[in-house]
């Protein structure tokens, strides 16, 4: 900060030793007036300003300053130096040094704060008149001691350079206190400087760089100094003269400059707000996701009870189902239009494998659809496998008996699997009638026309339209083959249950159908048919639900309330989304585009039920590799067990892991029943050697095993499962990939048993699901290896994410005899030769 000191002329005090660091005890705080010595420059005084210690960047605090500047004024008062007139030019200048004060004056300065600091600045006024007497007796003072100055006729400086650079400091310090506008209010202030030559200046620092000189040099100098000092003292007593008679005449010669107090005023500070009662949320579900509607297990309530007609209760009760479960009591009411207070919404249900699930929608939509006459396209029910829509139609069958009679219609229940041929199955779903209709037939022409002219989309449809002679029947499909004729479509059924990549092939290719008429959307075991595309099914389905009008159907069928409930305030498609495993991922819910959702959660109380309740993200990460069309893909597992069937096998007797029950710790003998199992292996090839190794190593077994994989033809699946759940039949096991891990209802199955871990949690909470359904109980058994074990106890044993009944227990099997060994052996080197002469053909 020295270097920036430009000393004006005849500034003897600007000498090297100005960067010399000094004690800050030697400071002078005193304000520019008091080495001035100018009355008049009291009125450049900011308060505001304080002198600060030395750094190289100065700051500047308010209230600091104003205790600093009586601190300054303490000084003066106990008679100060004085200090050169050209000091006040640099103060003019400014100076962004601000040296601050030592510790005992920043104590002194504290004390004087609080003195000070009384409301309205009145410390400060009563300071200001207080200075004003003081000043005068001070005025006398220097007067004096500037004449006694001049008459030595040499400067403090050359006495004390030390002392000098102490004044210059002080200088700098003033500086920053000063007021930016030079002190010319009343335009008396002199400015000596401004009348002294440079000359001097130079030969004064010549003079301080070359000392010693010459005498005669030194005494002409002298001689200048002290006329200089004179006409300085001259103006100064001019000044002060004038000060006097200004003071008598009433006149206040400091004019006060108001933004001087304004270091006093109270900062402005925001508005005071009431404190909110509001707690804070770091909830960033929404609503109806964070906080479901919990509903517990154990809960059961007559169907009439919950707006089920009685005779539509008598159906279900003749099939068994006496009492609606838990998942029904809760979503029932809220789906139906018993409660005219709730506003009805989308609904998400994650509850328990095997709770019920597939009823609690079933009855809702079909209750709502029997209302209608005409039999149209008004519920669409996704499911990811075949399997599970044949499952899914046997309760829409049940429910549309149920709901038959009286004023209401049959509803008609189709399903959309891929099973036979698209053909096929289109008659199945829409119908037409042709009828000749010239004018109709007209404008449907003049709509295709304007249509097909317009979008000729690609290339493929270019070529269509050159090659078509007459009017384009793909723009317009109700164009009869003859002039005037005109096809109507209409809908074979009112709910349709599908999987999704059949369901993309009918929007895409089957003339008539439409879902301008849908108003229920049910996505059962929505994790995984959101977690994957599905051919885009989604994006597809929801444009539909979009448009009003459908391109394949009549314009007077697109009647404005085609989505209106007939008695429900409601109007649009109602989302029903439904899992054991649930996803919570908003990415992948928001795709669906939910309205006033509900979040029907199961609660999973103490029962029989080892499978159960995770509402987890890790659904999504189910690593199934499904990319057919209607998803009947296998799941590999993600799992990197690279364990042969050799290796699995013969380690799994002392590792294996079971919940549950404390029975089946020995293999049964080739001879005793086998209980009825449902083993999970990780691939379609896995679960073909395994069914083989046992038939293998017991033929007997042979008639005993079925094998379930994506490969397996449909109506070999459909006749496995159906023996698998009759008491007659010999089939007693069933070796399956994840084809049938989701949703597949095989009643009273008493045991799972996962060969090759699950590829997921959720994986595993759908398998073990297939067991201890509908209330029942079951047992879950999982083959854990040596690598495996971690994994396995972490994420499912031990982990709360996988609620169950009971702890899981561990479980050592008996070690093998060496016979059995043997045998084990010797069907392993079968299996070896059999599946090298598969791969040679
Ligand atoms: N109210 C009821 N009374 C008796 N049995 C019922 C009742 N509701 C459903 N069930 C039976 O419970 C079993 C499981 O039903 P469902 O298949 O709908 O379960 P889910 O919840 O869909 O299971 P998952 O998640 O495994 O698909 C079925 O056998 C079904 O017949």
């Amino acid at each position: 900060m020295y270097a920036r000191y430009i000393p004006s002329a005849g500034g003897q005090k600007s000498t090297s030793n100005n960067r010399e660091p000094l004690p800050v005890a030697k400071q002078s705080p005193a304000p520019p007036t008091a080495s001035s010595g100018d009355g008049l420059s009291y009125s450049r005084y900011i308060p505001g300003v304080t002198p600060q210690k030395q750094s190289e960047t100065p700051t500047v605090q308010r209230f600091e300053d104003e205790s600093d500047s009586a601190k300054s004024k303490r000084k003066r008062d106990d008679g100060e130096q004085l200090q050169e007139p050209q000091d006040k030019k640099r103060k003019e200048k400014g100076s962004e040094a601000v040296p601050e004060l030592p510790e005992s004056a920043e104590q002194e300065k504290k004390a004087k704060r609080s003195k000070e600091s009384e409301p309205n600045g009145a410390g400060v006024k009563e300071s200001k008149k207080d200075k004003k007497e003081k000043k005068k007796a001070k005025k006398e003072k220097r007067q004096k001691d500037a004449s006694d100055e001049a008459d030595n006729g040499s400067t403090s400086e050359d006495q004390n350079p030390k002392q000098t650079s102490d004044t210059s400091n002080a200088h700098l310090e003033d500086s920053e206190m000063v007021d930016a506008e030079p002190a010319t209010t009343d335009g008396i202030t002199p400015a000596p400087q401004e009348q002294q030559p440079k000359k001097p200046k130079k030969e004064k620092k010549k003079k301080s760089q070359n000392v010693p000189t010459d005498e005669a040099e030194g005494a002409e100098e002298e001689e200048e100094e002290d006329t200089r000092h004179k006409a300085v003292f001259e103006r100064l007593g001019k000044s002060l003269k004038y000060a006097e008679i200004l003071k008598e005449q009433g006149i206040d010669e400091e004019p006060q400059e108001p933004t001087e107090l304004h270091g006093l005023e109270p900062l402005p500070q925001p508005a005071r707000t009431a404190p909110s009662a509001a707690k804070p949320t770091y909830e960033i579900l929404p609503p109806w996701l964070s906080a479901p509607i919990r509903v517990s297990v154990d809960t059961r309530t007559p169907f009439t009870e919950l707006g089920i007609l009685p005779k539509a209760a008598r159906v279900l009760e003749q099939k068994g189902y006496t009492e609606a479960f838990a998942v029904q009591t809760a979503a029932l009411p809220l789906l139906l239009p018993s409660n005219k207070q709730q506003q009805p919404g989308d609904l998400l249900v994650s509850a328990a494998t095997g709770s019920g699930k597939t009823l609690a929608y079933a009855l809702p939509i079909v209750r709502d659809v029997s209302n209608s006459v005409v039999t149209r396209l008004r519920a669409l029910v996704v499911l990811p496998t075949r399997e599970l829509v044949k499952q899914a139609q046997e309760v829409f069958e049940l429910c549309a008996k149920a709901y038959e009679g009286e004023d209401r219609k049959r509803v008609r229940v189709g399903i959309a699997i891929g099973n036979q041929s698209l053909a096929s199955e289109q008659d199945l779903l829409v119908g037409r009638e042709t009828r000749y209709d010239p004018e109709a037939y007209k404008q449907l022409e003049q709509e295709a026309s304007s249509s097909s002219s317009s979008s000729p989309s690609s290339q493929d449809d270019l070529d269509a339209l050159l090659l078509l002679s007459g009017p384009d029947r793909r723009a317009n499909p109700r164009l009869g083959p003859w002039q005037g004729q005109v096809i109507d479509f209409y809908s074979k059924v009112d709910v349709l249950i599908c999987t999704p990549g059949r369901l993309v092939e009918h929007l895409d290719q089957t003339p008539g159908f439409t879902l301008s008429h849908v108003r229920w959307l049910v996505v059962d075991e929505a994790d995984k048919l959101l977690a994957q595309s599905f051919q885009g099914w989604l994006d597809v389905v929801l444009d539909k639900f979009k448009t009003t009008t459908s391109h394949h159907s009549s314009s007077s069928s697109n009647v404005l309330g085609a989505r209106d409930f007939p008695d429900m305030p409601y109007s649009g498609v109602r989302k029903i989304l439904l899992s054991a495993t649930l996803t919570r991922d908003l990415s992948l819910l928001n795709q669906l585009a939910l309205r006033s959702a509900k979040n029907e959660h199961l609660a999973t109380k103490a029962q029989s039920d080892p499978s159960s309740d995770t509402s987890s993200d890790d659904s999504s990460s189910e690593s199934d590799s499904s990319s057919d069309s209607d998803s009947d893909s296998d799941a590999t597992s993600s799992d990197s067990d690279s364990d042969s069937d050799t290796s699995s096998s013969s380690s799994s007797s002392s590792r294996s892991t079971r919940s549950k029950t404390k029975t089946q710790s020995r293999i049964p003998s080739k001879h005793s029943p086998i209980p009825r199992s449902l083993i999970f292996t990780k691939s379609n090839e896995s679960a073909l050697r395994l069914s083989r190794l046992l038939a293998l190593l017991d033929p007997s077994l042979a008639t005993q095993i079925g094998t379930l994989t994506s490969t397996t033809p449909t109506s070999v699946r459909r006749k496995t499962l159906r023996a698998f759940t009759t008491p007659s039949s010999p089939l007693r096991l069933i070796i399956a990939s994840d084809l049938v891990a989701r949703g597949i209802d095989i009643p009273k199955l008493p045991h799972v048993i996962n060969y090759d871990l699950p590829p997921s949690v959720a994986g595993y909470v759908h398998r073990v699901g297939r067991t201890a359904r509908a209330g029942r109980q079951g047992c879950a058994w999982t083959l854990v290896g040596d690598g495996e074990s971690g994994w396995f106890w972490g994420k499912i044993g031990k982990s709360a994410a996988v609620k169950r009944a009971q702890k899981v227990g561990r479980v050592m099997i008996e070690e093998m005899s060496e016979e059995r060994i043997e045998e084990y052996e010797a069907a392993l080197e079968k299996l070896g030769k059999e599946a090298l002469e598969s791969r040679k053909k």
